[in-house]
């Protein structure tokens, strides 16, 4: 992921990323994101690293611990950082004003929700493409899902008024996430009360977890055209 690019976006998104890197000092516990953006920013943080920058990190994915250990930095768990000073992530849609995210796209939306939640500030990295005015326009609502009844699960995820997908890879075999689950995608088209449905899709039986992250989010830096902008929570 290091190096430079000719697509302007990515280089704006490159620079998100060391805006959200810079945040983070000595002797903190940083949550590492999962994606393309997040792999920018962990790009970062290495760079950081290498000139002694000293931290620990909670990965959101394999991928990213795989990307943060060949960096060199050290990770941890939950065991000895229950709490995290600060979470670092991407997201598929950002709402404008709430700032509340639909992610999981990339499937790792179960330990980033973990890794968000435990977090006293979470930091969302995106470029301008990734605003909506309503969650749901534009992205499914990735919902983790245990294997065993997956249809069931789906068959009352299509009762609250989405178009439910099995996700599988472009090889056709079945995507299964860190966790050994499944992820149906589920379209809502644009959602009128994120916090209720997160409810409600969090009700039904056989549901692990879902990328709806409601009221999580404390600032999202957003790299566009005119260069970076930075949202806080109200
Ligand atoms: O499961 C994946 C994550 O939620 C990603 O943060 C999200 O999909 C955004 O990824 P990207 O930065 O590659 O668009």
């Amino acid at each position: 992921m290091s190096g430079q690019n000719s697509d302007p976006m990515v280089e704006l998104k490159r620079r998100a990323a060391e805006e959200a890197a810079a945040m983070v000092q000595d002797g903190m516990a940083v949550g590492l994101g999962t994606g393309s953006t997040a792999a920018l920013m962990i790009d970062a943080l290495g760079r950081r690293w290498a000139d002694g920058l000293r931290f620990v990190g909670i990965p959101t994915s394999e991928r990213s611990a795989e990307q943060a250990r060949a960096l060199g930095i050290t990770l941890v768990d939950f065991s000895t950082h229950a709490r995290l000073d600060l979470a670092i992530d991407g997201a598929d849609e950002v709402e404008r004003g709430s700032l509340d995210l639909i992610k999981g796209l990339g499937g790792a939306l179960l330990r980033e929700k973990i890794v968000a939640a435990a977090a006293r500030r979470f930091v969302v990295i995106v470029d301008e493409g990734k605003l909506v005015d309503h969650l749901g326009s534009r992205s499914p609502v990735p919902v983790e899902v245990t294997p065993f009844g997956w249809e069931s699960t789906a068959r009352q995820l299509g009762e609250l008024g989405a178009r439910v997908a099995l996700r599988i890879k472009r090889d056709g075999e079945l995507f299964v996430t860190d966790g050994g689950n499944l992820i149906l995608d589920c379209a809502f088209g644009p959602i009128e009360d994120p916090r209720a449905l997160e409810a409600a899709i969090g009700d039904i039986v056989g549901v692990i977890e879902s990328g709806l992250f409601v009221h999580r989010t404390s600032e999202v830096i957003v790299a566009g055209r005119q260069g970076l902008t930075r949202l806080v929570a109200a």
